[in-house]
């Protein structure tokens, strides 16, 4: 039968990257489950909790927190969510009173639709036509706009 050899130097080079790959990898799970252990942003804690139906623009509404990848999954015409300034809306109702038309915001189902939202020069009152479509908000390592030192502009809502 036949054998290949290899020089040693070559299996030695061969085997670096996996082994260094492996340790690393150990290295990322204990870093980790510390962050998760001192962060009280982390992603598990309170995403978890989203379970239950939320009505759109209730009291609960502003307490829950929604992942980016939770949201990816409200992305159909009977199920559409979007983000706004990190904030999650259930725009399934909006559609068709939307001044816009339905086809513009359904491009941004179940993804951040915050550059297109302003960039669309929306008035104060559609700021505030928001409110009645919140669902939650991204937990804090998600957000670009509303968390500390990150970038802030003036004319988001509250
Ligand atoms: C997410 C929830 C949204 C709400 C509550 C909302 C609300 C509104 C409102 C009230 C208007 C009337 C004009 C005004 O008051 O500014 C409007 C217009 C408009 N919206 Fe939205 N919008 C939303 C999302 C979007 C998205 C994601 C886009 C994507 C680009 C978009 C694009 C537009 C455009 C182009 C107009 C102007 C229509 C016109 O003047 O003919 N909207 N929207």
């Amino acid at each position: 039968m036949a054998t290949v050899q290899t020089h040693p130097e070559m299996s030695l080079s061969a085997t670096l990257p996996a082994q260094q790959e492996q340790s690393e990898l150990d290295f990322m799970a204990l870093t980790m489950a510390a962050l998760r252990f001192v962060n009280p942003w982390t992603v598990d804690s309170k995403a978890k909790q989203w379970q239950a139906q939320i009505v759109p623009g209730s009291p609960e509404a502003k307490d829950r927190i929604i992942t980016l990848s939770e949201v990816s999954r409200h992305d159909s015409p009977q199920d559409c969510w979007v983000v706004v300034y990190d904030r999650v809306y259930d725009i399934t109702t909006f559609f068709d009173e939307h001044p816009g038309g339905a086809d513009i915001m359904f491009e941004y189902a179940g993804a951040d639709a915050s550059t297109a939202f302003r960039s669309s020069g929306h008035s104060r009152m559609a700021i505030k036509a928001l409110d009645r479509f919140l669902v939650g908000e991204l937990p804090m390592q998600e957000r670009m706009y509303r968390r500390p030192g990150g970038i802030k502009l003036s004319d988001i809502p509250e």
